[in-house]
């Protein structure tokens, strides 16, 4: 649980760099998650990138990018975030859009969705670190390549989205949905009515901007957690010392054979 902990909130430290990358992805994602099904506004994720950025540049695309959670508060993001980035509300930033949630809607509105979500990240993160540490293990503690590193975090953040992509949707839609006039009464409304108005396929709207941002911000939050509890566990050290003294009995041979005679 302790290693849990702290390998979160290295991640939540040192994830910028991917939240730079993949924030338009996830822009895109929510756009096509919560577009009206019947009279769909985006045909896919090039069309609906392209879409964004022609009609407000890169703003339109990094809207939602300042919320709070990108530090220590990740919860909240999940629980309001996405009002902000398809817009629905005339907000400015994430402390009006917060703002305007509650004077409309109360505590409920800032919170909803909140269930729904909790029930998509446990599962979520209990694929996320499985599939890592799987792929990760090595055999007499012999420490795993940058390599190795990079793909299995790539592929446990891939397949920690596969796995609760349906309920990702139901999430979304329902903390657009608003309170004061909602269409879904709980999240098995929204799925039943989804469905209904969709079909299955609409379960899956906006998988592939989520796949493509998933590999690359995974695989660098990864890599950069275990490099960072390595060396900060003395073990990288270890590692660059013993690379040093192979360096430099290489360089004391090259000597050697340079002053020998021929
Ligand atoms: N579907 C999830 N919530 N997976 C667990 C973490 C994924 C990771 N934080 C990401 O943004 O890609």
């Amino acid at each position: 649980m302790a290693l849990w902990c702290e390998r979160n909130e290295l991640k939540l430290n040192t994830g910028m760099a991917g939240v730079i990358v993949g924030h338009p992805l996830d822009t895109v994602k929510v756009h096509l998650q919560t577009q009206n099904m019947n009279n769909p506004k985006y045909k896919g994720t090039i069309h609906c990138l392209r879409s964004l950025l022609v009609k407000e540049g890169l703003k339109g695309v990094y809207r939602g990018v300042t919320s709070p959670p990108y530090g220590s508060c990740w919860h909240k993001r999940h629980c309001q975030k996405n009002r902000l980035q398809v817009n629905k509300s005339a907000s400015k930033g994430p402390v009006d859009c917060l703002r305007e949630i509650y004077v409309n809607d109360g505590i409920k509105g800032v919170f909803k969705g909140c269930g729904v979500t909790i029930g998509r990240e446990v599962p979520a993160f209990g694929v996320y670190f499985f599939t890592y540490e799987l792929l990760t293990r090595s055999e007499n503690n012999v420490p795993i390549s940058t390599w190795n590193m990079i793909l299995a975090g790539g592929l446990a953040g891939v397949a920690s989205w596969i796995a609760i992509y349906p309920i990702d949707v139901i999430k979304s839609k329902m903390q657009v949905d608003g309170i004061s006039s909602p269409q879904y009464t709980n999240s098995y409304d929204c799925l039943k009515k989804s469905i209904k108005n969709g079909g299955v396929s609409c379960l899956f709207r906006g998988l592939t901007p989520t796949l493509i941002r998933a590999f690359p911000v995974n695989a660098v939050t990864f890599t950069v957690v275990t490099w960072t509890m390595r060396i900060l566990s003395g073990d990288g050290l270890k590692e660059t010392e013993s690379i040093l003294e192979r360096y430099a009995d290489v360089v004391c041979t090259l000597k050697v054979t340079e002053n020998s005679p021929s």
